[in-house]
């Protein structure tokens, strides 16, 4: 049996170690718009860096934030969060590799860089990682909330003997530790993070709901039918999981279900479906799937966008778009939105 993971909580953190620091935030999507946000509402000195032009600046600004170039944050701040894309953080670390003094950190939200050996910090700079385990608008929403996001915490290089606690009190300012958050390695964050977004979370359910739904399309049901079966329930199956694990969504469906799903699921999902898993993390572990993304952008990401369009044009996505549109909380589109000064009838 594998040994436990040691899970830290609000009370494990001290949020004094990052007193009197700046924290630069690279990027304004989805982590970055998190972390900024969340740490700045946590009292800790944010400033966020962008490009000239970037597109995510106004949002940066209407948040309240400051915002400055990558190189201008990164020489004001002693904590570098590097949140834009994983492509993309080879070359930012190049920009800001002169602003980083000895004592500094870098922190990352995902290990692929270090870990594929993309980026090599300069001796003297700690690295750390506080890893949110969820998208950066839950992030963002589960803090507001006075809840949190689980989250990952791992030290690459510790120089300063602080890396660990001030690590710690990052993930308590974005909301992790009010949810647990689990210590490991950068390694075993990526070769998880990467296995589970492809096998599983995206990957394998975004597969298994098409499937269902094209299954149900083919023997002549309605498209309606086979979104609301397969797409639409599968939110409210998993928050019963969510909630209550396994055994919370099997007591809350009809045994009928249950007897079904327990002698048909694993006739679906059998031991090929293991088998292509354990080829799939292989890929991982040996460095197979990252060479494979990196030569994809050097070439720039003729595969990505191909199946990106294919993916947004799936019948799927239009009967969706319209049911979604039908629901009695969805926004009522802006009748005025098409209209010239002169449509326009003053009431
Ligand atoms: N998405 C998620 O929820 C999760 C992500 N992670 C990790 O967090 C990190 C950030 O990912 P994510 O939040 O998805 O990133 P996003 O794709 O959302 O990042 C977009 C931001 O990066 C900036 N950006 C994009 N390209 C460039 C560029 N060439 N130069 C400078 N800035 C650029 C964009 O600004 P502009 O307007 O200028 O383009 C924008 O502000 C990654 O390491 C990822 O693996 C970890 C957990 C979950
Ligand atoms: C599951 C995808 C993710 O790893 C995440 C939201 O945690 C990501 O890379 O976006
Ligand atoms: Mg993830
Ligand atoms: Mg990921």
């Amino acid at each position: 049996m594998t040994e436990n993971a040691t899970i830290y909580d609000d009370d494990d953190a001290d949020s004094t170690a990052l007193d009197g620091k700046t924290v630069a935030v690279m990027g304004y999507g989805s982590q970055g718009h998190a972390h900024a946000q969340n740490l700045d509402d946590s009292g800790v000195d944010v400033v966020v860096g962008l490009r000239e032009g970037s597109s995510s600046r106004d949002a940066a600004r209407e948040d309240g934030l400051d915002v400055t170039t990558p190189v201008d944050a990164a020489a004001q701040a002693d904590i570098v969060s590097v949140l834009v894309p994983d492509t993309v953080q080879p070359d930012l670390y190049e920009q800001i590799r002169g602003e980083l003094d000895e004592g500094d950190t870098l922190q990352f939200a995902h290990g692929f860089n270090i870990h594929f050996g993309q980026i090599e910090p300069d001796e003297g700079v700690d690295v750390t990682m506080i890893a949110p385990k969820g998208p950066g608008h839950i992030v963002r929403r589960d803090y507001e909330r006075g809840e949190g996001t689980p989250g990952l915490l791992a030290v690459y290089r510790d120089s300063t003997g602080e890396a660990w606690d001030e690590a710690l009190a990052y993930g308590q300012a974005i909301g992790c530790t009010r949810a647990g958050v689990i210590e490991t390695s950068f390694r075993e964050e990526t070769e998880t993070d990467l296995f589970g977004e492809q096998a599983v979370l995206c990957g394998g359910v975004t597969e298994l709901i098409k499937m269902g739904y094209e299954t149900l399309v083919d023997a002549g049901y309605s498209p309606e039918m086979a979104y609301f079966e397969c797409l639409n329930e599968m939110k409210l199956i998993v928050d019963l999981m969510y909630e209550g694990g396994l055994g919370g969504m099997w007591d809350s469906v009809s045994d009928t279900a249950e007897f079904g799903g327990l002698t048909r699921g694993d006739v679906v999902v059998d031991d090929h479906a293991r088998e292509n898993m354990e080829t799939v993390l292989e890929q991982v572990q040996q460095g197979e799937f990252a060479r494979e993304w990196i030569t994809e952008n050097q070439a720039n990401r003729p595969s990505y966008n191909q199946l990106r369009n294919a993916e947004k044009n799936h019948e799927i996505e239009a009967v969706g778009e319209r049911l979604r549109g039908l629901f009695a909380w969805a926004e009522e589109p802006d009748e005025t939105a098409d209209e010239t000064e002169e449509e326009r009838v003053q009431v």
